[in-house]
């Protein structure tokens, strides 16, 4: 056995994310960012396929992407608290990184295989961001689907799609626990 890390397993036994309502600037600049990105960036992934890639929404950007979210909410026949809603969740980011799902051909490597390492790097960046100081939530919602939004706002593929939009900054206020599973609800122990 290696020696045990004891402060990153305290870590990940107590972490829990940042409603992003909570959070606000600072966010992360590039230097800081960086080596968050290269957490993520280690996620397992079969085959070495990169199934993943990150844009990094500036405050620009995340109001224009707000912008979008209003004229394709109405388009899409949506209600307006729904609109305000969603549009918020971008307007009112200090930072967020979209975790694209860019799943590659490949004869050996399922896609499914390929969005489940997506999702990885969605909580390899959170927990990275987490264990840096930085609040941090995983978003998704409509706008991580659509595929006009995603074109227009993001420019991705037909093929891709927003595992995660991880939203990042400066908490302001420590929000109480949720509760966590059972985990002899969630455990089975197979011994023979
Ligand atoms: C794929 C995915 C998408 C999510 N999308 C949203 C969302 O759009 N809005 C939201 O309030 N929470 C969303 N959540 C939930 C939060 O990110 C998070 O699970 C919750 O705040 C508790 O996180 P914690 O277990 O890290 O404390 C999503 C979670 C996942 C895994």
């Amino acid at each position: 056995m290696t020696t045990p890390n004891t402060a990153a397993l305290d870590f990940l036994l107590t972490r829990r994310s940042r409603p992003h309502k909570t959070l606000t600037a600072p966010a992360p600049d590039r230097a800081a960012l960086l080596p968050l990105l290269t957490a993520a960036a280690r996620t397992p992934d079969h085959g070495k396929l990169e199934p993943w890639r990150f844009i990094v929404l500036e405050q620009a950007a995340l109001h224009r992407l707000a912008d979008l979210t209003r004229a394709r909410g109405a388009e899409l026949g949506q209600d307006v608290d729904q609109i305000d809603k969603v549009s918020g969740m971008f307007k009112t980011a200090p930072l967020s990184v979209a975790v694209v799902a860019s799943p590659k051909p490949s004869p050996k490597v399922p896609e499914v295989e390929q969005t489940l390492s997506a999702g990885a790097a969605c909580l390899a960046l959170l927990n990275a961001a987490l264990a840096a100081g930085w609040g941090a939530n995983w978003l998704t919602g409509w706008t991580a689907f659509d595929r006009p939004f995603l074109s227009q706002g993001l420019d991705l593929a037909e093929h891709e799609f927003v595992a995660g939009f991880i939203h990042l900054g400066t908490e302001t206020s420590t929000p109480p626990d949720r509760p966590r599973p059972d985990l002899d609800a969630i455990t089975t122990w197979v011994t023979e």
